[in-house]
């Protein structure tokens, strides 16, 4: 049987034990909440660190633009039969265009100092035909030359044959 000294000392004992008890039990359930919100904020991070998607591919600005080369070659293949590259103010260009209106031939015209990409396409017709001056003219797709090329086939009677018959 305990006595009445031991057992007043065990309940002591016991309520002056409670407190720690309670103290651990406190710490347990702090320590609990805040490891749960840690691991949720880190969740959160996470979903706003979440790797980007791949950028796209950079890709070359997108233009309708054809090159000079392309777009004289449209001209030269798509236009009427007869295609003259010239510039306004060309004696040779005027002489040249008078022998083809002559010879009742009806023909494009592309004056290159009025258009702004008058000296891209000049350049492209150089790096076709080796020949940088105005007029470049062409028959049927092909390059005749320019103004002295044009009078010299006038003369031989071979403009006629390229027009049809239509030169004198
Ligand atoms: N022999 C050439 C002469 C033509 C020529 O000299 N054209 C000048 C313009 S009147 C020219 O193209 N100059 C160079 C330029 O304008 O870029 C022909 O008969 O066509």
């Amino acid at each position: 049987m305990l006595t009445r000294r031991t057992r007043l000392l065990t309940v002591l004992a016991v309520v002056s034990l409670l407190p720690i008890v309670a103290l651990i039990q406190t710490y347990r359930h702090l320590a609990h909440r805040s490891s749960t919100s840690l691991s949720l904020a880190d969740s959160s991070l996470s979903l706003l660190h979440t790797t980007p998607p791949p950028a796209e591919a950079a890709q070359p600005p997108q233009t309708n633009t054809m090159s000079a080369r392309e777009a004289v070659e449209q001209k030269i293949a798509q236009g009427k039969r007869t295609v003259v590259f010239s510039k306004s103010y060309c004696p040779y260009c005027r002489r040249a265009k008078q022998i083809l209106k002559d010879a009742g031939e009806d023909f494009d015209v592309y004056e290159l100092d009025q258009m702004d990409e008058g000296s891209e396409w000049q350049n492209a017709l150089a790096s076709k035909t080796g020949q940088r001056t105005v007029p470049s003219i062409w028959i049927g797709g092909n390059f005749i030359g320019g103004c002295s090329d044009l009078e010299a086939k006038q003369r031989s009677g071979e403009l006629k044959t390229l027009l049809g018959g239509k030169a004198q």
